[in-house]
């Protein structure tokens, strides 16, 4: 029987969530979702990181990740509080063999291009064969084409980005840690999809994590000029 005036009774219901009981109507979630950013050294990775969790852009000289490196924030998706570990992998070849390791505990793939770099981009489908190989089948994949401020360097026409996404059924935006564009969306949706895949009941409606970001993206945030 549910006793509304506890607020000390912890339960745990059967999606593996342990939820604290509270006199509050926010529901505390000790479950953390394992989200790694993955991409060419350059992409942005670092930089998006630190956009999403400090609301700051890392600009001036380029450090390069070494190894790999972990953040948690807490965010809040519709009143329950979803924890975030976020993994920020070194995007540079010699690494490889580390970051790979970390794949199989991921429940998200933040997947970074940069749209004034085609290389970049043509790595995509590499990212996506590696993926495969090593990441857990239900992963949450997302395309991010990072840097969509710097309009006259680009490269990489949005379409581009779309296309690709599309053919490997994966969601796609566009982002730039810089402005701050699309950022908090992009981990945002993560989170929404993470939860909702621990908390729906069979007969709830789906959700689709592609369709959620299309409609909710901001396509025209960045500077542009
Ligand atoms: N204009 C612009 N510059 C960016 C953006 N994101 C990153 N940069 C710049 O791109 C460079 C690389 O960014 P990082 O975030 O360090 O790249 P990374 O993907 O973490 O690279 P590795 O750690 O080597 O894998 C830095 O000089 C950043 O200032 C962006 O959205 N817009
Ligand atoms: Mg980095």
């Amino acid at each position: 029987m549910k006793d509304s005036n506890s607020s000390t009774k912890d339960s745990h219901p059967p999606n593996g969530f342990a939820r604290k009981g509270s006199s509050t109507s926010t529901e505390v979630f000790d479950n953390s979702c394992k989200v790694m950013l993955i991409g060419d050294s350059g992409s942005g990775k670092t930089c998006l990181l630190v956009r999403f969790k400090d609301g700051a852009f890392l600009s001036g000289s380029f450090i390069s990740t070494v190894g790999i490196d972990f953040r948690n924030k807490v965010v809040d998706v519709d009143g329950t509080k979803v924890k975030l570990q976020i993994w920020d992998t070194a995007g540079q070849e010699r690494f490889r063999s580390i970051t790979k390791a970390y794949y199989r505990d991921a429940n998200a793939l933040l997947l970074l291009y940069d749209v004034t770099n085609k290389t970049s981009f043509d790595n995509i489908r590499a990212w996506l064969a590696e993926i495969n190989e090593y990441a857990q089948e239900d992963v949450v994949i997302m395309l991010l084409g990072n840097k969509a401020d710097m309009a006259a360097e680009r490269v990489i026409r949005r379409e581009e980005g779309e296309k690709l996404a599309k053919d490997h059924n994966v969601a796609f935006m566009e982002t730039s840690a810089k402005t701050g564009m699309n950022v908090d969306l992009a981990f945002m949706a993560v989170a929404r999809d993470l939860k909702m895949k621990k908390t729906r009941k069979p007969s709830d409606p789906s959700f689709n994590v592609a369709e959620y970001v299309t409609k909710e993206q901001q396509t025209s945030g960045c500077c542009g000029s």
